[in-house]
């Protein structure tokens, strides 16, 4: 099939799409904030500002955890991030399983976006270095699980993206050759990955970039708003 990018000089051959969740499809800064605070509170430490949460986010729960523990801990304490971890984890994953989706928007046009490329016959899956078990249910409450006909998160494979190799396993789940399978994205951990694998990728400009301009990463094409690969 052929998708019409803005600004591209000529259409993507793609039969595939393998669409990321944090940033991309929903702003789930809320949910992250409300899920480490808790967690800190738990651990008897001071909160974190989600302005600061949002440069550690992309790179899967465990970066995620040791960077806001190492962060409130600062360099005086950065040894007792590996001894406060475990525990960390466990109060974390308690906190974010009952508030997840609560905290979380789904971003303009992603419905929009989304229906139309189902409508044009790609098949799609949700890749995500979230744990599956906070991504479907969160796909599930925000009426985004019916668009896709797989759904990996962080834990499903060995490693994680920016490796290629969740996407080479996606690509070959949905019977797609790399090159014509289509990244969408919100960071360069996403477009690193693609590169990687040897797959078409574009990025929304909304999402969470480890706190630098997305402009900067290349891609076919970098998007404000989901509806524009409606086209
Ligand atoms: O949980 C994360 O680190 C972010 O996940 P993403 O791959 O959906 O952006
Ligand atoms: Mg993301």
């Amino acid at each position: 099939m052929q998708l019409n990018l803005p600004a591209a000089r000529q259409p993507l051959e793609i039969d595939a799409v393998m669409v990321d969740l944090d940033g991309t499809m929903v702003n789930t800064l809320g949910d992250f904030a409300e899920a480490l605070n808790r967690m800190l509170a738990d651990l008897q430490l001071p909160a974190i500002a989600p302005q600061t949460i949002e440069q550690m986010v992309g790179k899967g729960s465990e970066h995620l955890i040791r960077s806001v523990l190492g962060h409130v801990l600062g360099d005086a304490g950065a040894s007792r991030v590996d001894e406060l971890y475990t525990r960390a984890w466990q109060r974390y994953e308690h906190h974010y399983l009952q508030i997840n989706g609560q905290f979380a928007d789904v971003y303009p046009g992603v419905r929009e976006g989304l229906q139309a490329l189902r409508a044009r016959g790609l098949r799609m899956a949700c890749l995500t270095n979230k744990p599956l078990s906070f991504a479907r249910p969160l796909l599930a409450s925000k009426g985004l699980d019916g668009f896709f006909d797989q759904v990996f998160g962080g834990d499903s494979f060995e490693r994680k993206k920016p490796d290629p190799m969740p996407l080479l396993k996606t690509c070959a789940a949905l019977a797609s050759q790399p090159a014509r399978t289509l990244m969408v994205g919100d960071s360069s951990n996403d477009a690193q990955a693609a590169e990687a694998a040897g797959c078409p990728v574009v990025l929304m400009t909304y999402g969470y970039n480890h706190g630098q301009p997305i402009a900067a990463v290349a891609a076919a094409a970098h998007l404000d708003s989901l509806e524009q690969l409606a086209v």
